[in-house]
């Protein structure tokens, strides 16, 4: 008989199960209570109940350890500084959602050369993640393929649901069973109806397909999860960050009756792409918040070592400069984190 089915598939290999991955590189309990304290202050900024706004901060795309960790331990100093104000989560971002094609992150393609050794991609993943935790430095990221979750959540404090994917079922309904508070980034044409109705999703029950621990196809039911928010990014028609903005958002929420505060993208379309543009979005926040704003309670800036960003492919790489979208320097990064603290 003639093949009906596979017929545009090369090859399914075995991957490392979720269990295998979390036995070679065990989380230590000093490493969760980092995740677990920042989930409940966390819990806490976006409920209202923790007056400190959140930072989440950090490259676009994490593509080399020792310069993540390194980032992460610059990090913590400032942490340490303005703890009272702020509560400092690092990006650890290692999927990429692309508009069409591109690298796809550390998880897919850890050589960045095309070779997608997705097993290797796992355990460098988790062993960075393990790594920032170790600078006390808990991690927000991305979720973007659902069968992720089982590798790598127990070390996650936060996590985005992209703009490319907020009105996705499959998104929706895997952040309901989701252990930490998931903001959901507006549209990439700007629009906020879809991440409401993300939030009001994801808050319900769900009965669903995945994977469990051992990789095994399961039926997955959830509770849903209370601690869903939104993430104003801009669109394509622009920014959606501004006094009149954030109050559409709020009357949006007031709607759907959800409780929850509000977190600013300073970079994506708020920036235009233009790292440069993000300190001016971060000085209409603290604007806004001195202005008395309450639903405002966090920012996202895109930040790493070194500022600027750097194409895959265009020779050898810096291990500083990010290699997805452009962001702001350490010190330019640390300027910021301190002028937010001071509101
Ligand atoms: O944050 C990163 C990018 O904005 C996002 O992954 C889309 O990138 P692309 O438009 O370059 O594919
Ligand atoms: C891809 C990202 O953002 P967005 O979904 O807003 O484009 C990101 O934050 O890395």
């Amino acid at each position: 008989m003639r093949a009906t089915d596979n017929v545009n598939i090369v090859a399914l290999r075995e991957l490392t199960t979720p269990r295998e991955l979390r036995e070679d590189l065990p989380i230590t309990q000093k490493q969760a209570d980092v995740v677990l304290n920042a989930r409940k202050s966390l819990k806490n900024i976006i409920s209202h109940l923790d007056k400190r706004m959140v930072a989440i901060v950090g490259p676009c795309s994490i593509h080399n350890e020792d310069s993540a960790v390194e980032y992460a331990e610059k990090l913590a100093k400032i942490q340490e500084k303005t703890k009272d104000k702020l509560l400092i989560v690092m990006r650890a971002y290692f999927e990429k959602p692309r508009t069409t094609i591109g690298w796809k992150g550390l998880l897919y393609d850890p050589e960045l050369n095309g070779s997608y050794n997705m097993k290797k991609g796992l355990h460098l993943s988790r062993k960075i993640m393990l790594s920032i935790l170790d600078a006390g430095i808990p991690i927000a990221t991305e979720i973007l393929d659902p069968i992720v979750p089982q590798y790598l959540t127990d070390l996650i404090s936060w996590s985005a649901i992209g703009a490319r994917t907020s009105e996705s079922q499959i998104h929706r309904q895997m952040v309901s069973g989701l252990s930490m508070p998931v903001g959901f980034k507006n549209s990439t044409d700007g629009s906020l109806y879809t991440s409401a109705q993300a939030i009001k999703t994801a808050r319900n029950p769900h009965f669903f397909f995945g994977i469990n621990i051992d990789g095994q196809v399961a039926l997955a039911e959830t509770k849903g999860n209370a601690y869903t928010h939104f993430i104003l990014r801009g669109g394509c028609l622009g920014p959606n960050y501004e006094v009149e903005h954030i109050a559409f958002a709020e009357a949006l929420l007031r709607k759907e009756k959800i409780g929850s505060g509000i977190v600013v993208d300073c970079s994506h379309a708020n920036s235009r792409k233009d790292y440069k543009k993000q300190s001016k979005v971060l000085d209409n926040i603290i604007e806004q918040k001195l202005s008395g704003n309450k639903s405002i309670v966090g920012v996202m800036i895109e930040s790493f070592l070194e500022q600027g960003s750097q194409k895959i492919g265009s020779g050898r790489l810096k291990p500083n400069v990010s290699v997805t979208d452009s962001c702001i320097g350490w010190e330019e990064t640390e300027q910021l984190l301190m002028k937010l603290a001071e509101v």
